[in-house]
């Protein structure tokens, strides 16, 4: 089977990562797409995109089209168009910050207004971030299950910092969810053996013309 061949099986899933400005989002999906963090803080404006390709057991091939969407547009006319049509969605929130675990509430009830209409709804996924700050957690763990619970939620603790748990765990459980293969704790780390992304910036008017950017103009994915 030639490159072309194999790679048309593979399956493309939508990811969404929200939440709150400044909690992590940029960071997680640098983290899993390029294996790298920074420290300084730059505000995502509108959106960016970033491709990346694992293989979930019985070599099952899928890419991650990530959609890391900037905090500032909860509440804006653009936000539903971007999560509809998610597969998955990541609800990121600061462990050391409160007022950004509050604030899911609102961001969840847009996935649920942006996705009222899909037969399939996105396997969502709350996600804690900054656990390498543990000793200036506000959010107790129990809070973060209790909204799991409540909501039918995956439920993943991270740091994008030093990688905790973003690559070996929470991207992998996300889309074997979605593509409904279980995965054992072996299986989640042989996951991220053939990977590799590079990272395309699209203008927010871009992605306001069309919502489904042209496969054409994305990064390519090895
Ligand atoms: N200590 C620590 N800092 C983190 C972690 N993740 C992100 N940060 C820092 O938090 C700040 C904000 O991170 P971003 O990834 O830009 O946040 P964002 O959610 O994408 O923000 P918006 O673009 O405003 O939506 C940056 O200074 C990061 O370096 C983490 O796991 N641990």
């Amino acid at each position: 089977m030639s490159d072309s061949e194999e790679e048309s099986q593979d399956r493309l899933l939508k990811i969404v990562v929200i939440g709150d400005g400044a909690c992590g989002k940029t960071s997680i999906t640098t983290r899993f797409a390029q294996e790298a963090f920074g420290k300084l803080y730059k505000q995502t404006i509108g959106l960016d995109f970033f491709l990346k390709r694992i293989s979930l057991p019985g070599n099952l091939n899928v890419t991650l089209q990530v959609w890391d969407i900037g905090g500032q547009t909860l509440g804006g006319k653009m936000l539903d168009k971007y999560i509809y049509g998610a597969h998955g969605v990541l609800l990121v929130y600061d462990i050391t910050n409160s007022q950004s675990f509050e604030n899911l509430e609102d961001w969840f009830t847009m996935v649920k207004k942006a996705n009222e209409e899909s037969d399939v709804p996105p396997v969502i996924s709350l996600v804690g971030n900054k656990i390498d700050l543990e000793h200036m957690r506000t959010v107790k763990a129990d809070k973060h299950q209790r909204f799991c619970q409540e909501n039918s939620l995956l439920s993943q603790f991270v740091s994008a910092k030093t990688g905790d748990s973003v690559s070996v765990s929470l991207f992998p459980k996300v889309a074997a969810e979605i593509i409904g293969v279980k995965l054992n704790k072996a299986e989640i780390e042989q996951s991220q053996r053939v990977v590799k992304a590079d990272i395309v910036n699209y203008s927010q008017d871009s992605v306001a013309r069309t919502v489904n950017p042209p496969r054409s103009s994305m990064c390519v994915v090895q």
